[in-house]
């Protein structure tokens, strides 16, 4: 493109590629969206990331152009610019480096927004400059900035991504009185559930969940067109991704137990009640997104410190009512605030998406970004 377009169209392409790329998954990968304009500067074709192993959102976006366009009328590649909301990967991880497919598609003009904070997907600006792309880092878009902070943070503090599952009854309980807890959602909300199992790498729950429950904790995917009959031995299959099974806590556990022996994924018991510790010792191996299953300790400890990056919160509209001890088996523990403006401070967030699951609602929230995003 002759002439650098000028702030507002970027700020304007960053909304639309910004939105986009929340359509995405959040995990192991960032959140990202890429939007291709023409020499005039009109919106010519559109990409985002649907999460781990899918194409990214520049492919996506090229692909869209490819698609759009035939051959013989597609627009001068030269003229045409990439606004993208992170700087295009330069690495082979489950997918092919972006920036080598922008080159190869002759794009002339990369505008990006957040420099990768990986430094194993990093660099992808200099290799598009070194290849005569002309490459610009736009930094001041706040919706960009704060669309993977959370992410860029993980990354940062070598832990992986942290989502927490709560599948609980209006009145906050994970279990009744007597400790019966199968099952609080329906078939609909538990199908999403194993789907979930199925992205992360690792699953956690806490020794209290494997002693009451004896968890399989495979990732278990509801067969196409049987999706209400039978039962679940029937019309369940594992899934081809089994995420690592983890139990956090010092009480020993049987190896009995189904958790090692049904299938799934492989078992590993750390012998800790320290958050932060299991993090670290799950990015040493490997996991870049981690699910915290339970119950309601193990939940209460990540959220007190601050580690949840994302919470799946599946609402039934059941009330379990307790028995004595009003306080028995609600969902979150204590987490210390004293006040309601410590709660506000430390424990806010804010809603990604909601929806229905049958008779339940599925709610994604997110912790509630700071009132001016950093920059
Ligand atoms: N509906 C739902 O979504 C779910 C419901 N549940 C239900 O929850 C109940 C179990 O809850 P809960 O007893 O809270 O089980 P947890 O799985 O949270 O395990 C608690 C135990 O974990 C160990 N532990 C490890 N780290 C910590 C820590 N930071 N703080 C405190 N304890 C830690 C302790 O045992 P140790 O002495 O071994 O260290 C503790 O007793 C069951 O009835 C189960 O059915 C469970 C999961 C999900
Ligand atoms: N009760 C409850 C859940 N409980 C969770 O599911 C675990 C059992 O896993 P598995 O043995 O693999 O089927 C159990 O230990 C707890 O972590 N999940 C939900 O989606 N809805 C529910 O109502």
């Amino acid at each position: 493109m002759g002439q650098p377009l000028p702030a507002t169209v970027i700020d304007n392409a960053l909304n639309y590629a910004v939105a986009l790329a929340k359509q995405g998954t959040r995990g192991a990968n960032p959140l990202v969206g890429a939007v291709i304009l023409d020499a005039d500067a009109s919106t010519v074709a559109t990409g985002y990331h649907r999460g781990a192993g899918t194409p990214h959102a520049e492919v996506e976006a090229l692909n869209a152009l490819a698609t759009k366009f035939p051959d013989n009328d597609r627009p001068n590649p030269a003229e045409l610019t990439m606004v993208v909301t992170l700087e295009p990967c330069n690495h082979v991880g489950r997918t092919g480096p972006c920036s080598q497919a922008i080159i190869d598609a002759g794009i002339g003009t990369v505008i990006y927004a957040v420099i990768d904070p990986d430094p194993a997907a990093a660099g992808g600006a200099d290799t598009l400059r070194a290849a005569g792309v002309t490459v610009h880092h736009h930094s001041t878009h706040a919706g960009a900035n704060a669309l993977n902070e959370r992410w860029s943070a993980a990354k940062r503090n070598h832990r992986p991504f942290v989502s927490v599952k709560i599948a609980q009854s209006l009145d906050g309980k994970i279990a009744a009185a007597d400790g019966s807890s199968q099952w609080i959602t329906g078939d609909r909300s538990r199908d999403h559930a194993h789907h979930v199992r199925s992205i992360v790498d690792a699953i956690v729950v806490g020794t209290g969940t494997v002693l009451a429950d004896d968890p399989a904790l495979s990732a278990r995917l509801r067969t196409r067109g049987n999706y209400t009959l039978g039962g679940e031995q029937n019309t369940h299959v594992l899934a081809d991704q089994q995420p690592l099974r983890v139990i956090m806590g010092e009480r020993p556990i049987e190896t009995t137990a189904k958790i090692f022996t049904e299938p799934g994924g492989e078992t590993l018991q750390l012998n800790t009640r320290e958050p932060r510790t299991v993090l670290t010792a799950l990015a040493d191996r490997g996991v870049e997104h981690v699910l915290i299953e339970g119950g309601a300790h193990i939940t209460s400890a990540f959220l007190a410190e601050g580690l949840a990056d994302e919470i799946y919160l599946y609402q039934a509209p059941l009330l379990i009512g307790s028995g004595t001890d009003q306080a028995a088996h609600n969902s979150i523990r204590s987490l210390n605030n004293q006040s309601l403006q410590q709660a506000w401070d430390t424990q806010a967030y804010q809603i990604e998406d909601a929806q229905p699951l049958g008779p339940d609602i599925l709610i994604r929230l997110v912790p509630k970004p700071p009132a001016t995003p950093k920059n």
